[in-house]
């Protein structure tokens, strides 16, 4: 693809290949042992995002200057969002198999995302990989290198699709207004 000098194409991502029935099965099993301590894991997920990534908090308005990690352990909002992350990905992972319910909740997050709160997409790729992070550490029993390839993909697609809604709606980076 032809580019103009100096113009950065802000967040690339390629299409995943779909799951395979194996995968599906191995994030769903893996998943039901996760869920089990949902708001645990939920809340250890976004307090190492924004432990590793303390700039990710700039769009929680209730602790984004908060940097104690038990204060930010505390906060309603980000246990309020550490419930909808866990409740999304339970969505998701029960329809694994429901490519329409799948898009249309990847739709919505992602338009919610671009157009009510402005989060940069280049997050969720973030947030992805600690995620894996995570759930790698906490359940090294369950979530084995394949099972880890597996949920790689899933988080991959969930990536892609939340991009493309974000190209679909026409967001762009708050800085390519100002140069
Ligand atoms: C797997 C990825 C994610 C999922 C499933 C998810 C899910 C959600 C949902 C369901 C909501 C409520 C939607 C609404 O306001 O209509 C929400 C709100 C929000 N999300 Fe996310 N989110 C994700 C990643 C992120 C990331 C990476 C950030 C920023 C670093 C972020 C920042 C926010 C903010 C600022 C709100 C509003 C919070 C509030 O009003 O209290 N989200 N998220």
């Amino acid at each position: 693809m032809e580019r103009k000098q100096g113009e950065v194409d802000h967040l690339e991502l390629e299409r995943p290949s779909p799951l395979t029935d194996k995968e599906r099965v191995m994030i769903q099993d893996s998943w039901a042992k996760v869920f089990q301590n949902c708001e645990d894991v939920g809340v250890a997920i976004l307090i190492r995002l924004f432990v590793n990534f303390p700039i990710s908090k700039q769009y929680f308005s209730q602790f984004k200057h908060i940097e104690d990690v038990r204060e930010l352990e505390q906060s309603s909002q980000l246990r309020k969002h550490a419930h909808r992350v866990m409740g999304a990905i339970n969505t998701l992972v029960e329809n694994l198999d429901n490519a329409e319910k799948v898009a249309s909740v990847l739709k919505l997050v992602g338009k919610a995302h671009a157009l009510k709160h402005n989060v940069d997409p280049m997050y969720f790729k973030i947030l992805s990989g600690v995620i894996l992070e995570v759930l790698g550490e906490e359940y090294p029993e369950v979530v084995t290198p394949e099972v880890g390839t597996a949920w790689t993909k899933l988080l991959a697609t969930l990536c892609y699709s939340v991009k493309a809604i974000y190209d679909e709606v026409g967001w762009t980076p708050p800085s390519a207004s100002t140069g």
